[in-house]
């Protein structure tokens, strides 16, 4: 581990985004599922009194419970941190009525373009494009930056082969704070792959670690290739902590 000053700092806050960083990038999101051998890790550490283990994803809170089998173990933090206490929070009847409107639109763009489908969420809408034909793929993302950009008070985050569109706001950043404040956590690490990933990369202090897992731009500290990379530093840090007991 690159930096094992950090498995001195306890209580130690680990955050893990879920897909690309436990999971590989899969063409049906609800096919994912942790790397073998990951589990077994992740519940070691969640296991320990000074480790606070949890999962800061984009997808809402009972699939990325589903996908991960760890809501047991770990703080399930859900549709890019708008899921954080559980429940989510629920939506006014503005919000409600544009969501709808949101799912209409996404919904009619990927009606012309064969292979593409929505996901919904309890606050978003996502358009995924990864099976669709790459021309196909790219006229489908444009039409509908071009749909929602005509929706005031949407946000749109564009990530691996989907666009997003949330009406309420939220980040993995503010998230990843709260989690830090709530449990005092004295250094936190943080693994991520994708754009949402660096609202919490850029927040994160000296005695913390970031992790990017991918190529992309990064304010992260240090890159790994994929979930492989993941599920060897964790086990390395499982280790560290066990010998330093
Ligand atoms: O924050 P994450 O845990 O990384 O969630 C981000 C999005 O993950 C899912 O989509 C991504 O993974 C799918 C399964 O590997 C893949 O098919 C898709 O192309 C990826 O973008 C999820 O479906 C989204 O809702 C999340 O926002």
């Amino acid at each position: 581990m690159r930096s094992p000053s950090l498995a001195r700092h306890r209580p130690l806050l680990v955050a893990l985004d879920f897909d690309g960083v436990l999971s590989p990038i899969v063409d049906v999101p609800e096919d994912a599922r942790p790397l073998a051998g990951t589990t077994q890790i992740l519940r070691d550490l969640a296991d320990r009194d000074d480790v606070v283990l949890a999962l800061v994803s984009g997808r809402a809170r009972a699939s990325l419970a589903a996908v991960s089998g760890l809501g047991e173990h770990a703080l399930l933090v859900g549709s890019h941190g708008a899921e954080i206490d559980g429940e989510h929070p629920g939506l006014d009847d503005g919000e409600r009525a544009l969501l709808q409107q949101v799912v209409d639109g996404l919904e009619q763009v990927a009606t012309e373009h064969p292979g593409a489908r929505v996901e919904h969420k309890p606050s978003a809408g996502v358009l995924h494009t990864r099976v669709v034909e790459a021309g196909h793929a790219r006229a489908a993302t444009s039409e509908a930056l071009q749909a929602m950009s005509g929706l005031p008070g949407v946000h749109v985050m564009q990530g691996k082969d989907v666009v997003e569109v949330s009406v309420t706001e939220a980040s993995k950043g503010a998230a990843v704070r709260t989690l830090r404040e709530a449990h005092h956590a004295a250094a936190v690490l943080y693994a991520g792959d994708d754009r949402t990933d660096e609202t919490v990369f850029t927040t994160l202090g000296p005695d913390d670690l970031g992790i990017k897992v991918g190529p992309g731009d990064t304010a992260a500290r240090v890159r790994v290739a994929d979930p492989a990379a993941v599920r060897l530093l964790l086990r390395t840090l499982r280790d560290l902590l066990a010998d330093d007991a």
